[in-house]
């Protein structure tokens, strides 16, 4: 839908931001674009809405060839969200999303009403239609700059590191609403950040690019976790790709067992009678209430007498993914992962090793679907690499508190669509500003 022939940009002082690159971006697609600083992750977005023109080679859009559209009119069809949102100060929240239907001759009431809308529709309520950008929060602007730049509903989204500004908790929140957006609207979207996890969690397609302008790799997440093209790539990607690629497993294919989950009501020497280290203490619905160590069990009562360890947290067999398992097996007091129905009753548990072992057949399992024999091997190696890091990683925790040692066995403003008019517009005059 979007396609770069052999397209460089070379600036006057010398620098090529960007060297002959070719790559394809499918409609409804969230393509990410990824690399170090200043190796042409902007330059390549801007191309796109010609606030940059390539100095060689072809940008198209369906087909069409950009320069063939008025720099006006591409961009109508072109929303674009910046980092710090670049909100118009002086203007209502109400008004900056308004703008863009404004221009396009909309009138007032239409375009404040489809304003109220896209307000709506990225989760913010009613009642901030009346503030001004300052009294929002950072990550509150940044929906409202998506709300703008969703304004005349255009095909395609540029976004430029659009959540770097915020924290991470509020940018988690921020990536699932918009993958929730995405998943409504099937908007042709690039995205750029330099934050490799931000573009696993979100891209269909990441393109890494390296100093210099040049592409490494264009994959879906999970190859590049898997097959990362070269050193370089590798290096990016990071050392714990083994423990990313467990985020595209899901938990529901993993094997649980029974393990030591008795009612809260039971008594205390029915836990003892396990034999086992740490039993599970269960409310009368089987929802887990916590563990209890059986060395530090009272001498009579039931499991309510004992005193329960923190469960870390449980993973959902529908929805969560075997990273989750994995987490919440080396977070546990007892080492062991509790998997939890829909109702959030106890299914069953995994330790790390059992999990590590269905892991590897699972994404042995999904390579093979996808005709790709080599990631047997590679998964099962990397699964079992990232539950030994993982496992000597994690704190030791023992009954009450005591050291224990691990084994095995217990283990836009520059304006969004309908942007400025003259082209190019190069980017730190543009207002993309303080990166
Ligand atoms: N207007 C310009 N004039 C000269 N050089 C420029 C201009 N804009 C960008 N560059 C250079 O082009 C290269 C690519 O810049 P670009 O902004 O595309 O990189 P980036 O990957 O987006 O970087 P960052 O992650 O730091 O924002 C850099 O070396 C940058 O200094």
């Amino acid at each position: 839908m979007i396609r770069f022939d052999a397209v460089s940009k070379n600036y006057p002082n010398g620098t090529t931001a960007v060297d002959a690159l070719s790559l394809e971006l499918a409609e409804g697609g969230l393509t990410v674009l990824v690399g170090p600083s200043g190796c042409g992750k902007t330059t390549t977005l801007r191309m796109v809405n010609r606030m940059v023109e390539p100095s060689a080679g072809t940008v198209s859009l369906r087909g069409q060839d950009i320069r063939e559209v008025a720099a006006p009119e591409l961009r109508r069809g072109i929303g674009y969200v910046i980092q710090h949102a670049g909100l118009f100060p002086h203007r209502t929240i109400l008004d900056n999303v308004a703008t863009v239907p404004l221009l396009l001759g909309w009138g007032k009431k239409k375009a404040r009403s489809r304003a109220a809308e896209l307000l709506e529709l990225v989760g913010l309520p009613a009642t901030m239609a009346k503030r001004y950008p300052y009294q929002l929060s950072g990550g509150q602007q940044q929906r409202v700059g998506v709300a703008r730049a969703l304004g005349a509903d255009p095909p395609v989204l540029l976004m430029d590191e659009p959540f770097s500004a915020v924290d991470p908790i509020v940018r988690g929140e921020l990536q699932a609403e918009f993958l929730r957006l995405q998943k409504e609207l099937h908007k042709t979207i690039v995205f750029v950040t330099h934050d490799i996890d931000e573009a696993i969690k979100l891209g269909d397609h990441i393109a890494v690019f390296r100093t210099g302008g040049k592409l490494a790799q264009f994959d879906t997440p999970e190859r590049l976790l898997a097959h990362p093209a070269d050193d370089f790539v590798a290096d990016f990607v990071g050392q714990d790709r083994g423990i990313r690629r467990l985020s595209f497993v899901q938990a529901s294919g993993l094997p649980l067992r029974e393990g030591p989950v008795l009612p809260v009501t039971a008594p205390v020497g029915d836990a003892r009678s396990l034999g086992e280290p740490w039993v599970l203490a269960v409310d009368a619905a089987r929802r887990p209430l916590g563990w209890a160590a059986t060395a530090d069990l009272p001498p009579g009562g039931t499991l309510a007498d004992a005193t329960l360890a923190p469960l870390g947290h449980t993973f959902a067999l529908a929805g969560d993914s075997a990273r989750a398992a994995l987490d919440a097996a080396l977070l546990s007091p007892s080492r062991l992962a509790v998997g939890v129905d829909a109702d959030g009753a106890v299914a069953g548990v995994a330790d790390a090793y059992e999990l590590s072992a269905a892991i590897a057949g699972a994404s042995a399992r999904a390579s093979a679907s996808a005709a790709e024999e080599a990631v047997e091997e590679a998964a099962e190696e990397a699964a079992e690499d990232a539950v030994d890091e993982a496992v000597d990683e994690a704190a030791p925790v023992g009954p009450a508190g005591s050291a224990t040692k691990l084994t095995k066995s217990d283990a836009g403003e520059d304006v969004p669509a309908g942007g400025p008019d003259d082209a190019p517009v190069e980017k730190d005059s543009a207002g993309g500003g303080d990166r």
